[in-house]
């Protein structure tokens, strides 16, 4: 027991002990006279008092006073009596009178006239025949004796404000039957509040506790001269409210892709960087692409007026790309049979993919190759859940002796696992590559495939003019995708939208909401 009282008083707050305290010297102290006493606000009196209840050390009573004063009317009829006391007053002389007289005569208006007589008619103490107001034998015995709601009237307005609980009891019948008149009486709730020190709370006192401000911070001097031993400290309330904050983050598809491309660095690549305003040569022609293949044309890629033209690399370069398109030169191809033409090489376009940044980056480097590279592109897509026109890829390539498709499936598995991720893939199409391939994962409430990104070995037809002689895996994943399925959003629009209040409440990667 007495261990247990100890761990309550261990636990008290400051407030709860002051005011445990002052209910022992004063035990009748109002709240109000608590706050005064121990210079605590009466708030604060409140809440030591409630949480002590909770504890069982106190009991707090709740006492609601109803304070009893006349309205204006109610003065009056205080002063010059009921209108039913009027008008028997005026008969009791007269005997008989019609009604307009009455009125007229005890000074009432013709409402209130009317009413009262009714009720001098229910209790018998006048009657009423063709307009003609009489007296009976009754009224005339006892107009001199005053009701108890007349006695209430006078005896509330001696008193001008009375506690309803303290009314002489023989006037509550005067009370029921003036409150139920309209604009007599006037009632007021005081609600006031008293504590009772409990068996608990006697068992505390007795045990005894000091009142010391309870230590939160220590200070350097009190660690140094060892008045850390004699401070009370204030228990931990890991229940207590904290405040919500919002500092600045970063934003979530940021988020996914540096992590994405914290992935590839540590998988050994290099990160590369591109423009967004690029040649066709680089984003279309260095990719064996046709030129009059269908995403050149106008709906599908964002053509640029100024620059409208960009320089072509190197003369070799282009001749021989020009080779391949026209005849497949010695690739063992026979290339698109046509008349290559510069000047579709030279339009300058907004990039439909980074796959410009991977041939440039083969031309300008030597096997082997491990790169990567993060970018916005741009296509003329029609805006849907899925769909934007501009986007994020991840772009990257392996090349070297021995490099195979086994491998790149194998870098796409291992990529999206560490991103948490289960993928498929199907066969697909690329001019610029063979095998290829493209990565699906699955949404559940569309409850259908989403294509993540494409991949495949380059063709022979590719990797020649940019003399390059060993096989190359490449592969360009679409970012904003994955950003919808890990952060459970079920429209694309959202990442580009600032809704500040999902980018707030939306719990940074490693789940702190930051
Ligand atoms: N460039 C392709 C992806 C891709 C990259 C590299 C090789 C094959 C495919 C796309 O944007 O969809």
């Amino acid at each position: 027991m007495s261990g247990d009282i100890k761990k309550t008083i261990s636990e008290l707050h400051i407030y709860e002990k002051k005011l445990l305290k002052e209910l022992e010297t004063n035990p009748d102290a109002t709240p109000e006279e608590i706050a005064k006493n121990t210079q605590m606000d009466i708030k604060s009196v409140m809440s030591a008092a409630g949480s002590l209840a909770s504890k069982d050390i106190i009991e707090v009573d709740k006492d609601v006073e109803e304070i009893i004063s006349l309205t204006d009317n109610g003065s009056e009829y205080a002063d010059g009596g009921l209108p039913e006391r009027k008008i028997l007053r005026v008969l009791s002389s007269k005997k008989e009178m019609n009604m307009g007289d009455l009125a007229k005569d005890a000074d009432i208006d013709k409402k209130e006239t009317n009413i009262a007589i009714g009720w001098l008619v229910r209790k018998n103490w006048a009657k009423i025949n063709k307009g003609i107001v009489t007296i009976t034998e009754h009224g005339q015995e006892s107009f001199k004796i005053l009701g108890t709601d007349e006695k209430l009237l006078k005896h509330l307005q001696e008193a001008k404000n009375s506690i309803k609980s303290n009314l002489p009891p023989e006037l509550l019948d005067g009370f029921k039957k003036l409150n139920d008149r309209k604009n007599i009486l006037n009632i007021k709730k005081n609600t006031s509040h008293s504590f009772k020190i409990l068996d608990k709370g006697e068992a505390i006192l007795k045990e005894g506790f000091t009142i010391q401000k309870q230590a939160t911070q220590l200070t350097h001097q009190q660690l140094k001269d060892g008045e850390w031993k004699n401070l009370e400290y204030r228990p931990y309330d890991i229940n207590a409210e904290a405040p919500k904050v919002f500092p600045g983050k970063k934003h979530p598809l940021r988020e996914i892709i540096d992590e994405i491309r914290e992935i590839f660095l540590n998988m050994g690549f290099s990160e590369e960087n591109g423009s967004i305003v690029a040649s066709a040569f680089w984003n279309f022609d260095s990719l064996f692409q046709p030129q009059d293949h269908a995403a050149r044309e106008m709906q599908d890629t964002f053509y640029v007026k100024n620059p409208l033209t960009c320089d072509l690399p190197d003369q070799k370069l282009v001749d021989e790309t020009a080779e391949v398109h026209n005849t497949g030169g010695d690739t063992g191809s026979t290339g698109w049979q046509y008349e290559w033409d510069e000047d579709v090489a030279k339009q300058t376009v907004l990039r439909t993919h980074t796959t410009g940044i991977s041939t440039r980056y083969l031309y300008e480097h030597e096997a082997p190759f491990k790169m990567f590279s993060v970018g916005r592109v741009f296509r003329r897509e029609t805006i849907t859940y899925k769909h934007l026109p501009e986007f994020h890829q991840v772009e990257g390539l392996v090349g070297g002796e021995g490099v195979n498709y086994q491998n790149l499936m194998g870098f796409l598995k291992e990529f999206y696992k560490k991103l948490g991720f289960e993928v498929r893939f199907r066969p697909a199409y690329f001019p610029y590559t063979y095998l290829s391939t493209e990565c699906e994962v699955y949404l559940e409430d569309k409850e259908s495939w989403i294509e993540l990104g494409g991949s495949g070995m380059f063709r022979p037809e590719v990797l020649k003019p940019l003399g390059v002689d060993v096989p190359v895996l490449a592969f360009g994943l679409g970012i904003e995708r994955l950003a919808m399925i890990r952060y459970d959003i079920s429209d694309i629009r959202m990442l580009y939208k600032s809704d500040i209040k999902w980018l707030r409440e939306l719990p940074t990667t490693n789940g702190v909401r930051l």
